[in-house]
């Protein structure tokens, strides 16, 4: 069975991040997104994925951005991933693809069946899909919420080679999550915090381990 691919979303200090590499996260996610408790600069980020180059993806976090801000994130973070949490269409997901010459991982929000109808077109352009549980109604974050979704929505549903489950993850469900949806990524924030935006080593630690358990 393929080892799990594990992301640790939303890192904004050297010590999380050094706790999440040496944990063996094979992602690490920058959120660039001012309303979040997770925001790091640009010049922040530049520092942190320059720490982790070469021994985790680096992953930057944006919500719908434009062509001026997707151009300074390329030139000063150089990440391997741009991940889209916003409402971006598959068209706007194909520009920024080709605009940034970087992979891209783009996030859907899941609260119901029917939310699953978009992944297709999602798929054609994206290289990797995030299911994230759907904020709530007046939400001020469109992810980090420490929301799950139901799994079962995904039973029975083919998913493309990659697909991450996010959302309410932590060192205790992820196993079950794992299982009862059969991917094989996951991606959490706030199931590894101790408070909104700070990260707890001993969590992040905790959670890859228990994801390569599975349940
Ligand atoms: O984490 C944030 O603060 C955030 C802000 C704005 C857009 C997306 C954000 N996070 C995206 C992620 O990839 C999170 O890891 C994902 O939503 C899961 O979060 P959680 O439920 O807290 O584990």
């Amino acid at each position: 069975m393929a080892e799990v691919h594990v992301k640790i979303c939303g890192l904004s200090t050297e010590a999380t991040l050094d706790a999440a590499l040496d944990a063996g996260a094979d992602l690490v996610g920058f959120v660039h997104f001012p309303k979040s408790p997770r925001h790091v600069s640009l010049e922040k980020g530049r520092g942190l994925a320059g720490r982790a180059r070469g021994r985790a993806q680096r992953v930057v976090l944006l919500v719908d951005p434009d062509d001026v801000l997707l151009a300074a994130v390329a030139e000063t973070l150089d990440p391997d991933w741009i991940q889209l949490h916003g409402k971006e269409s598959p068209q706007r997901v194909a520009e920024i693809r080709a605009r940034t010459r970087r992979p891209v991982l783009k996030a859907v929000g899941v609260a119901a069946a029917a939310d699953l109808v978009a992944l297709p077109d999602y798929a054609e352009v994206a290289d990797r899909l995030l299911l994230d549980a759907k904020p709530p109604p007046g939400a001020d974050l469109p992810g980090g919420n420490g929301r799950s979704f139901d799994w079962d929505i995904l039973r029975g549903v083919v998913l493309p080679a990659g697909t991450m489950l996010s959302g309410g993850l932590d060192a205790e469900n992820v196993g079950t999550a794992l299982s009862r949806t059969g991917l094989a990524a996951v991606d959490v924030s706030s199931g590894v915090e101790i408070r909104p935006g700070e990260k707890d080593p001993a969590r992040i630690t905790a959670f890859v381990a228990a994801a390569r358990r599975r349940a």
